[in-house]
């Protein structure tokens, strides 16, 4: 051992010799396997509560000189700055055979060391490429992961020291603004765990009163209990005392640290001067035998040897460490070994586990079974998140509408001018929530949706066309009837499309709930034997691919239904009118197949808002019939709505086929001559009617000049800016007020009532009912061959196989730590 670097009473505060840290077998070995699970814990990230020494203190406060003095070489480790990027974890080993010191680095993902750093003043320049190395491919300015160095010589102690960055008050010039709170954040992540024993470096320049990082410290020790204090520089101050009780009052600290804190002074070469290492440790020597000297002679009465002598120089201080580490090192032994027996049990379950994983990854049955599980979880889970769950957080998988419209390209309502914005708009929301939250978005658009301006283009060529019937109450049936289809029928589509969109996003939801899952069942236990999944990309592929062409089938579907829907209330308007209600059902039902039969139970549609029928809507549909679905000639059939529509006209009836099958009657002669003269007296009537029709809307002449044919609202014409002549039975208004009328109690008919319904049965019922079965016959109901084209997924097997060996090396180690620790409970 070096001789320059003894301390003056050869025995530390600890009851420790220097002779016992150094020579004793028990202490070495001890010592040894510390280190050897020091080094497993930093390569596996295992966390074991090891004795570990952690210095800390401001920038220059004297860190690296401290390192350096208790390497007992110079590496130059003061202008490597590695700590303030990523902490330094030097493990010293006293070994009296290593005359010159052998330095290695331990690999990043290993226990391993690297091969010994030639020649020593190299370890500088190694340590800072390692870190930019390191750096390149976390892809980040500063880590907190250590790096690992382990040095054996003759003259340095046994002790590991972790380096941190020392605090700072300002950023550097070019460094980010926040690397003051980033050093002290990485500080305190590395001192907090209980096990750490700190060592606090201040100037002897400063005083305790005023002192910068005393507060941060005692952030992370209150009671300072797991503090050693180090006064640096001591040799800055010593020329300050003239009498022993200004010196015994400076060390004491003036009760700033509390009764049982005890600090050490400590005075280093400050030379920067390249000299050999023996020289370097001669001069250690020198500056501690100066300050005591010092001390002794030159301060008036000297100081209290008895209280502080143990407390100045270095060689007192590293005596102390060394000490104070093997004392936690015997205390904590037991805890260790206990410890060290849980993990490996915990390790070599998980290796089992692996293994068993492995074979399964070639066996068709266990991938059947596993894929199965997994589909049948996404089916459930997916389900869960239609009833309404909490997690994952919707902070950060729910949507806002916006988000939602911006996600689904879908950002306008067809028709609607403005934003309509439903209740909770701006809530992060997914599944349940957020497809209620557009039905009630779909509501809003559509109930803001009126009746498209009329031209009177369009009502002249209604009326006209009836041949002098007095058809306005018809003629605005018969527009609100093709606005509500040619209006809301886009609309309705864009309602399906965002759902269907909400709907979609159920399946990386539902993933997401599986993996959660998982994560807690992991740690609650690791001797699972099901199949990792996760590099099976054809398979996972498979199984997105089957849910999302489930929901766009729902999609279809429910955009079939809702437009028979709107068929169906669109041209059974009048029929309902002149039937009444009686076959209501009907008038509903869908085609077989659709599933929407509970539906058919929609309440019958009042258009005066009772539940009667208006009776001059009624007379109009008497006099004008409803055209619109009737052929040139005769009677046809509207497959969609299972109506037979027949034409008035031609002295046949309308009827709903399937409540009231009724044959239509075939004409007699005798009817057809009456029917015949009948026509000859509506022609008539027409011509009459056309001519005040005419005058009516300003025809004839006037026609250009008033603008007939340009479209005009109905606000327009209720202003009064109409081109009628001041007549209250303007036909134009009249039709105009009963359409827009007409139109809003279709919309609100399917809006309010049928659509929501059907959208909600439509969509959500399949999910609930058929999805995981649908699923599941797409992807397993097929040959053993075809399904293992899914599995070739070799970059899986090979993933699965190096998490396995590294595992096992993880396992490896752990056992030897045991087995020395176990030697060493014998002998302690
Ligand atoms: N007078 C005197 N100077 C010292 C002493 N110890 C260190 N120094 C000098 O103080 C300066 C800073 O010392 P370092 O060891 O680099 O301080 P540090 O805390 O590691 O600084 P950072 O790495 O920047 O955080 C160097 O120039 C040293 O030579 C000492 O005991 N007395």
């Amino acid at each position: 051992m070096d001789e320059t670097c003894r301390g003056q009473n050869g025995r530390s505060p600890g009851g420790v010799s220097e002779a016992e840290i150094y020579s004793s077998p028990a202490s070495r070995a001890r010592y040894e396997a510390y280190s050897r699970l020091q080094a497993s814990a930093v390569a596996f990230g295992e966390y074991l509560p090891i004795p570990e020494i952690v210095a800390v203190g401001g920038q220059s406060d004297g860190k690296s000189s401290l390192l350096e003095a208790l390497l007992g070489f110079r590496f130059n480790v003061r202008e490597v700055e590695m700590g303030t990027r990523r902490p330094l974890m030097l493990q010293m080993i006293h070994d009296p055979g290593a005359l010159e010191p052998r330095c290695r680095l331990q690999d990043e993902d290993s226990d391993e060391y690297g091969p010994a750093i030639v020649p020593a003043s190299a370890v500088a320049e190694a340590i800072r490429s390692r870190t930019e190395l390191f750096l390149k491919r976390t892809g980040t300015a500063v880590a907190s992961k250590p790096i690992v160095m382990r040095a054996e010589y003759a003259f340095c102690s046994n002790l590991t020291i972790i380096d941190t960055p020392g605090f700072i008050l300002k950023a550097k010039k070019g460094e980010s603004e926040s690397t003051p709170d980033d050093i002290v954040a990485m500080v305190r992540e590395l001192a907090a765990p209980p096990n750490r024993i700190l060592v606090f470096l201040q100037q002897s320049s400063v005083e305790w009163c005023s002192s910068l990082w005393l507060d941060t410290v005692r952030a992370i020790d209150p009671a300072l209990r797991r503090t050693i204090v180090v006064v640096s520089k001591f040799d800055n101050r010593l020329k300050e005392f003239a009498e022993k009780w200004e010196v015994d009052r400076y060390l004491s600290a003036g009760g700033y640290l509390g009764d049982s804190t005890r600090p050490f002074f400590v005075a280093l070469p400050k030379e920067r001067s390249s000299v050999s290492n023996e020289e370097f440790r001669r001069s250690i020597a020198r500056v501690d035998n100066e300050v005591v000297r010092h001390l002794r002679e030159n301060v008036s009465g000297g100081f209290d040897e008895d209280q502080f002598g143990d407390r100045i120089g270095f060689s007192n201080l590293r005596r102390f460490l060394e000490a104070e580490l093997q004392r936690r090192y015997r205390q904590s032994a037991p805890a260790t070994l206990a410890l060290l027996e849980q993990r490996c049990d915990e390790v070599a379950a998980r290796l089992a586990s692996i293994d068993a994983r492995l074979s399964n990854s070639a066996d068709v049955a266990s991938l059947r079974r596993a894929t199965m599980m997994h589909a049948a979880a996404l089916g459930r889970q997916v389900v869960a998140l239609l009833d309404g769950v909490a997690e994952p957080d919707p902070a950060e998988w729910g949507r806002t509408t916006y988000e939602e419209r911006t996600e689904s390209r879908i950002t306008k309502w067809p028709g609607v001018a403005g934003d309509v914005l439903p209740a909770n708009a701006g809530l992060r929301m997914y599944g349940g929530a957020a497809f209620e939250r557009v039905l009630e978005e779909f509501r809003y658009a559509a109930c803001s949706l009126d009746c498209p301006p009329i031209s009177r283009v369009e009502v002249a060529n209604i009326l006209l066309a009836q041949a002098g019937r007095p058809g306005a109450a018809a003629a605005a049936i018969s527009i609100a009837r093709s606005a509500a289809k040619s209006w809301l029928s886009p609309l309705l589509d864009t309602a399906c499309n965002r759902l269907a969109h909400v709907l979609s996003s159920l399946f990386d939801l539902g993933l997401e709930r599986i993996r959660i899952e998982d994560s807690y069942r992991d740690s609650a236990s690791c001797d699972r034997l099901e199949i990792n999944l996760s590099g099976y990309v054809a398979f996972h592929a498979a199984l997105r691919r089957a849910h999302q062409r489930f929901i766009r089938d729902s999609n279809k579907r429910c955009k079939e239904s809702v437009r028979e829907q709107l068929m169906a209330v669109t041209s059974s308007y009048i029929h309902q009118l002149k039937c009444g209600w009686e076959s209501n059902a009907t008038v509903f039902s869908s085609r077989p197949g659709t599933g929407f039969s509970q539906n058919l139970s929609a309440p019958p549609l009042c258009l005066d808002g009772s539940d009667g029928i208006e009776p001059g809507l009624l007379g109009a549909f008497a006099e004008a019939g409803d055209e619109e679905n009737v052929p040139p000639h005769g009677s046809q059939t509207d497959n969609r709505m299972n109506v037979d529509i027949v034409s008035p006209g031609k002295g046949e009836r309308l009827m709903v086929r399937e409540s009231q099958m009724t044959v239509p009657d075939t004409p007699s002669p005798d009817q057809h001559h009456a029917k015949e003269a009948a026509c000859a007296a509506k022609r008539k009537e027409f011509a009459l009617n056309n001519s005040r029709f005419v005058a009516a809307v300003g025809g004839g002449d006037h026609r250009k000049k008033k603008g007939v044919g340009s479209r005009l609202t109905l606000q327009q014409a209720n202003d009064g800016r109409s081109l009628n002549c001041g007549n209250k039975t303007d036909p134009y208004t009249e039709v105009c007020t009963m359409a827009t009328e007409h139109f809003g109690k279709i919309r609100d008919m399917l809006v309010k009532r049928t659509v929501p319904l059907t959208l909600n049965s439509g969509f959500l019922n399949p999910i609930r009912d058929r999805l995981a079965g649908e699923v599941a016959v797409e992807l397993f109901a097929t040959t053993d061959e075809r399904f293992m084209e899914m599995f070739v997924a070799p970059e899986a097997l090979e993933k699965l196989q190096k998490e396995r060996d590294v595992l096992y090396k993880h396992c490896l180690t752990l056992s030897n730590c045991l087995e020395e620790f176990r030697t060493l409970a014998c002998s302690l």
